[in-house]
């Protein structure tokens, strides 16, 4: 699998926001086996006093994918960028541009809006969207190579809202490479996602606020190989009926 043309080691990419301490943040990427992790710029102070976070992220040894989150308008996320590029030296960028603060939803005019700034400015743009599968194709003729639909709301924790929408977009964008972004809040949730198709799953709060965040990152790891192992294997039909699953044949006849 590989995003933007680079191979990818695990399916689970992990957000680095919210964990109670720098060491059981490192515990939890290590654990997590994830080879890519997102860090936000907003969050993180620019004025070099993050400098030791950044560090931090670094060493794990891990792709770095800078977000836009906290971002709200196409010129704060196209500049944000920009300062993800200087910062960590890649075109890697996850695009949020926010469009409602009590949902955090995206506003996916603007985002539109700065995925087309931003690709044509050479950036690989891995945009935060909803499910709406016109919205996905105008992403993709704005440049961008991967869609990431949300789940649920950032930080809820509510698993999928819609996973009848998510299977519409495998099915309508078969090629394309699709990250379940945000509201996961189990590994059932992650599980579910991967086993309708989904590529990835990015995930940040699930594990930063589990009571132990390595174990949880290791159970969502290993969640989403279970998921996508039963993507693969191509499951059975559900059925509307029972249907005996130990044959009668050599039964004992009663008269
Ligand atoms: C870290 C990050 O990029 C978040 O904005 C992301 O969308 C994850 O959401 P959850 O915290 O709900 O997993």
């Amino acid at each position: 699998m590989q995003f933007y043309g680079t191979d990818i080691s695990s399916r689970l990419l992990l957000g680095t926001a919210q964990y109670p301490s720098p060491a059981i943040l490192a515990e939890a990427v290590k654990s997590s086996g994830s080879g890519i992790i997102t860090v936000s710029l907003r969050r993180e102070s620019a004025d070099g006093s993050g400098a030791g976070f950044w560090d931090g992220l670094r060493e794990t040894g891990c792709r770095i994918l800078p977000n836009t989150a906290g971002c709200h308008s196409v010129q704060e996320a196209v500049t944000t960028a920009h300062m993800a590029r200087d910062l960590f030296g890649t075109p890697w960028i996850k695009l949020e541009v926010i469009g409602h603060s009590d949902t955090l939803q995206p506003d996916v005019f603007g985002l539109v809006e700065a995925a087309r700034i931003l690709s044509d400015e050479g950036f690989q743009v891995f945009p935060y969207t909803t499910e709406d599968l016109v919205v996905g194709e105008r992403l993709l003729q704005a440049g961008c190579e991967v869609l990431m639909p949300w789940g649920a709301p950032i930080g809820s924790g509510q698993g999928l809202r819609n996973p009848d929408a998510l299977r519409a977009m495998r099915a309508h964008f078969p090629q394309v490479p699709l990250i379940v972004d945000a509201g996961i809040g189990r590994p059932s949730d992650a599980a579910q996602a991967m086993e309708l198709g989904m590529d990835a799953v990015l995930l940040n709060t699930a594990v930063a606020k589990a009571g132990d965040p390595a174990r949880m990152a290791a159970a969502m790891a290993q969640a989403i190989e279970a998921g996508r192992a039963g993507y693969e294997a191509d499951p059975m039909e559900r059925r509307d009926m029972a249907v005996p699953s130990t044959p009668v044949l050599g039964l004992a006849e009663f008269a």
